[in-house]
């Protein structure tokens, strides 16, 4: 029992998803008679379930992607995982598979949130006993409540999104493409997009609401935080589920759009501005918002948000209602490129 404590201690160290998904499967790995182990992405796409192998021991080592789920080539229908399904519709808490050439299957779908994003997947050479099942619970029971409790730290506590707190952290691993716990696996672009439109970049947008001040005014901060709520709605709609988008404070969005052609990232970023548009916030009627954007190849975080804000604040000075390309205005005149050449420092 003293290496398996030793681990719990070591998995509860960890403040980030991934490596202690890592850290709960090399935990399980060290139980007896255990052949198999990987970590399963559970996600919605078209309208069906799916399941694609997230983390997993591949020549003793592991590794782990956080590649857009939806377009992983090992991505298969959860209908072909029917103890786990049938689990999952039944909002159960743990899955067993018959036997097969000697390969008992236990599944461990994680809940959040009353949905299932991740399952753990222990494969053995012969039945799970009561007592083996007891102390694989135990620890799954460890890891699944310190992950709420990281993921709890991890979120505004208005919108559910990322607070600000976690942007450094998931910068460095969003704005580099194919970077996972472990090395992982490149990030595969996704189908629908031409690459003769540009190269796909990571990108990031700061979205502001125009006038908040005012709606606030007219209507009270109940109303204000309601806009605030169904504005983070209407954000985690329109982006895809790699995609990153954080509540920095009052009425201030960071958007990180994940390898897509600058061509896309106008389109959906507009996309985004239009539903805000369209949409009747009750009682105070329409809103809109302004996004300011910049690639996030050069530059550190700082930089990189002080370019999309100069955006921002073009889009705020010149009509509002509008989405600026930091690069555009830089070319056009319209502003002082503040950092040139990756670091170099112009004034
Ligand atoms: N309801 C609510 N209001 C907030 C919250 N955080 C900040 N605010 C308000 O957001 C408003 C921001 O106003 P300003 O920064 O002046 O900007 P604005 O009125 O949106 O004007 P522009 O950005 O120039 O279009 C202030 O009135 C803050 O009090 C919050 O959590 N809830």
């Amino acid at each position: 029992m003293k290496p398996i404590l030793q681990n719990l201690v070591e998995m509860t160290g960890h403040r980030d998803h991934l490596r202690l998904e890592v850290s709960v499967l090399s935990t399980l790995q060290k139980l007896s008679s255990i052949v198999d182990i990987r970590a399963l992405e559970v996600f919605t796409r078209g309208g069906g379930s799916w399941v694609r192998p997230r983390t997993w021991l591949d020549h003793g080592q592991w590794v782990s992607t956080d590649s857009e789920a939806a377009q992983d080539p090992r991505r298969e229908p959860l209908e072909r995982y029917p103890a786990l399904q049938q689990c999952i519709n039944s909002q159960g808490t743990s899955a067993q598979h018959s036997p097969r050439k000697g390969r008992y299957t236990l599944w461990l779908p994680v809940w959040m949130h009353n949905k299932v994003g991740t399952c753990l997947e222990i494969t053995q050479s012969r039945a799970f006993s009561a007592h083996k099942l007891d102390v694989i619970m135990g620890i799954f029971q460890v890891y699944q409540n310190y992950q709420s409790l990281l993921d709890y730290s991890e979120r505004d506590a208005l919108t559910g999104l990322f607070n600000r707190k976690t942007f450094d952290e998931q910068f460095a691993r969003y704005a580099t493409p194919g970077v996972g716990a472990r090395g992982g696996v490149e990030a595969i672009p996704p189908e629908d997009e031409d690459e003769t439109d540009g190269p796909l970049q990571q990108w990031l947008a700061v979205v502001d609401i125009d006038h908040f001040k005012q709606v606030n005014d007219r209507f009270g901060h109940l109303y204000g935080d309601e806009v605030l709520i169904l504005i983070a709605n209407i954000l985690r709609s329109s982006f895809r589920s790699h995609d990153r988008i954080f509540r920095f404070g009052g009425e201030e969005f960071v958007v990180l759009l994940r390898s897509t052609t600058l061509k896309t990232a106008h389109k959906v970023f507009n996309r985004f501005r239009e539903t805000v548009l369209e949409h009747e916030f009750p009682q105070v009627g329409r809103v809109t918002v302004s996004i300011g954007f910049v690639a996030t190849a050069h530059g550190s975080p700082v930089e990189i948000l002080g370019q999309a804000d100069q955006a921002l604040y073009f889009a705020k000075e010149n009509g509002r209602n509008r989405v600026c390309y930091y690069d555009d205005l830089v070319n056009g005149g319209h502003l002082q490129a503040k950092v040139a050449n990756d670091d170099v420092e112009l004034f």
